[in-house]
């Protein structure tokens, strides 16, 4: 490889940083400045550049740059400041970028994109994106559901860049045996279709028969290319999924993240809510706002701790009540979802079951205790809604998680005024701590982002066949117990400044239950080391 070649390769480039040694060797002299500076020098430099600029969108920019140049100066500098970059590196400030992608497009990222049209090239563009690499780990979209904006078609690729630079920066993942992949079927999205830039396949999305054959031909051959890869799904439609992951996790090591991953951190709050309330969960009444691929993954998880915790399946579906846009979900609906139907209710069980078509009517008859949002709808917890839970219930947990920032349901700070400080509260966005009435209240941070790095180290570091039930449970426990309990205004879930720390920790556990469930070949005494070895660390 040539000096220039070495310039250009951002796993390679240490820019000031290449030694006099390093100089010499590798034909460098001449094409950097002279001054040799360590990463730490480099990095205290880019942070203080990056704090010159305005913006979210122009810190983002600067960023990518750095990333495109130095993926190791990247994630020393990310590393550092995890929680002032993660809104500006990932949600929301990402949903920016995926919205004007075409627009300003300047690099692909080291992304792959796969055409549903040519079927023919899966191989091909995934060998030519690992270009030699052991990929262990890849995130694929097909931007049908981008967080909450929805159809993206090709654009939404800067989620599966977005979510590989968390997975490194949180829990340590090499950025060489990453791949990001976008699967481009086409766009429902009429002005995309009539943007003359933009760069995606300018057809309606794909289904049926030719969709279901792509996906299976890519996920067959990402298993022979990369046999001891870790497949996450992101982003998928809600008529697909739940689909996608149900076809294949009992066959190869794959997440779903929007349902598994979420799952877990809404139960970790959860769990975190009902030590400071001193409660049980198996006492809780749960209505869900939007029950689609997130909502109902949600539910799922919370349904299968309560019945390890004891109750029966027809006990424990009596906990749940699922509202989508029809209003509270009855048995008799054709338009159910396979993951709605199982917790729908009887119309007979209410006397004014033809009311229950709004939020506020089901609060009203239904009096829950806990409240989650991922239903897309903006300002959807209401004044009246939140005070009619806090109405009847002393410590309500309402989690209005729908991102990014312009789809919340309510923002932290309404809820906890609006129920007199007395809810326990966690977004999908990062919050600023609320001040009320003397107390500082710390918003816990209930994104997938605090739990899929963990889960992935831990599944891969014990080279794990599936990712099991009890991996995903074990992962929620080992976040949910880390909450302080005496403070005052303590936030359910722990801080995303201490990502890296706690990434570790669910990783642990997570080998440690695949072990016990027999999909690792390793033993628990070697969790720890195997968890260490994997770990990357941005140093020259
Ligand atoms: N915080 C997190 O970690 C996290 C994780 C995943 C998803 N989310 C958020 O959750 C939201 C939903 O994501 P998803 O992947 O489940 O999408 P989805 O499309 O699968 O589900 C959204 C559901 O909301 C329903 N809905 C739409 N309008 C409604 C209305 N007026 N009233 C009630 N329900 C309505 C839809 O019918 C659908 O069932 C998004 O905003 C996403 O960003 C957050
Ligand atoms: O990406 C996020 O911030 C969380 C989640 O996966 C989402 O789709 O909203
Ligand atoms: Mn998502």
């Amino acid at each position: 490889m040539n000096a220039r070649d070495i310039l250009n390769n951002p796993f390679l480039n240490k820019g000031t940083g290449f030694t006099k040694a390093e100089r010499d060797e590798l034909g460098l002299n001449g094409l950097v400045p002279p001054r040799v500076q360590t990463i730490d020098e480099q990095a205290a430099e880019t942070y203080q550049l990056l704090e010159t600029k305005q913006s979210d969108l122009e810190k983002r920019f600067f960023l990518m740059n750095v990333f495109n140049e130095n993926r190791t100066l990247f994630f020393k500098v990310f590393s550092q400041h995890i929680e002032e970059l993660m809104p500006i590196v990932y949600d929301p400030t990402i949903a920016d970028t995926i919205e004007n992608y075409s627009h300003w497009y300047v690099r692909p990222q080291g992304a792959v994109f796969l055409s549903i049209d040519e079927p023919d090239n899966i191989e091909t563009a995934l060998k030519n994106g690992a270009n030699g690499r052991d990929i262990r780990l890849i995130v694929v979209s097909d931007s049908e559901g981008i967080l909450g904006i929805g159809d993206w078609g090709v654009q939404g690729v800067d989620i599966s860049v977005g979510k590989l630079m968390v997975y490194t920066a949180a829990a340590g993942i090499d950025p060489s045996q990453v791949l990001p992949v976008v699967i481009d079927d086409g766009t429902n999205r009429q002005s995309l279709l009539d943007d003359p830039l933009y760069l995606g396949n300018r057809h309606k999305r794909v289904r049926g028969k030719q969709y279901d054959d792509f996906i299976d031909k890519f996920v067959n051959t990402v298993e022979t290319l990369f046999p001891k890869v870790y497949l996450h799904w992101e982003d998928f439609g809600r008529g697909n999924a739940a689909n996608i992951l149900n076809r294949y996790k009992d066959k190869i090591t794959t997440f779903n993240d929007d349902i598994q991953g979420t799952g877990i951190i809404v139960l970790s709050g959860i769990l975190g809510a009902l030590q400071i309330s001193g409660q049980k969960l198996t006492d809780q009444k749960y209505v869900s706002f939007g029950a689609g691929t997130a909502g109902a993954g949600i539910v799922k998880r919370i349904y299968d701790e309560m019945i390890l915790q004891g109750l029966t399946p027809d006990e424990a579906k009596q906990h749940f009540y699922l509202v989508d846009k029809q209003g509270l979900l009855f048995a008799d609906d054709e338009t159910l979802t396979p993951e709605q139907k199982p917790f729908a209710r009887a119309c007979n069980e209410f006397a004014n079951a033809e009311e229950l078509t709004d939020l506020e009517s089901v609060i009203k008859t239904v009096q829950p205790t806990i409240l989650v949002g991922t239903s897309t709808v903006s300002g959807a917890f209401t004044e009246s809604v939140v005070s009619e839970m806090a109405a009847h219930t002393e410590r309500p947990i309402i989690f209005p998680i729908s991102n990014p920032t312009k789809l919340m349901e309510a923002s932290a700070d309404d809820v906890l005024r609006w129920s007199d400080g007395r809810a326990l509260v966690a977004t999908g966005i990062p919050s600023q701590p609320v001040e009320y009435k003397g107390v500082t209240y710390d918003i816990g941070q209930a994104n997938n982002a605090l739990v899929y790095p963990g889960l992935a180290l831990g599944t891969i570091a014990a080279e794990a066949s599936v990712l099991s039930d009890s991996m995903i449970s074990a992962a929620a426990h080992s976040l949910g117990g880390i909450v302080d309990t005496d403070k005052p205004g303590a936030a359910v879930l722990p801080p995303v400044s201490k990502l890296d720390e706690f990434s570790r920790t669910v990783a642990v556990a997570v080998a440690k239950a695949a072990i016990k469930d027999g999909v690792s070949n390793h033993s628990e005494d070697e969790v720890e080391n195997l968890v260490n070895s994997m770990k990357w660390t941005p140093e020259y």
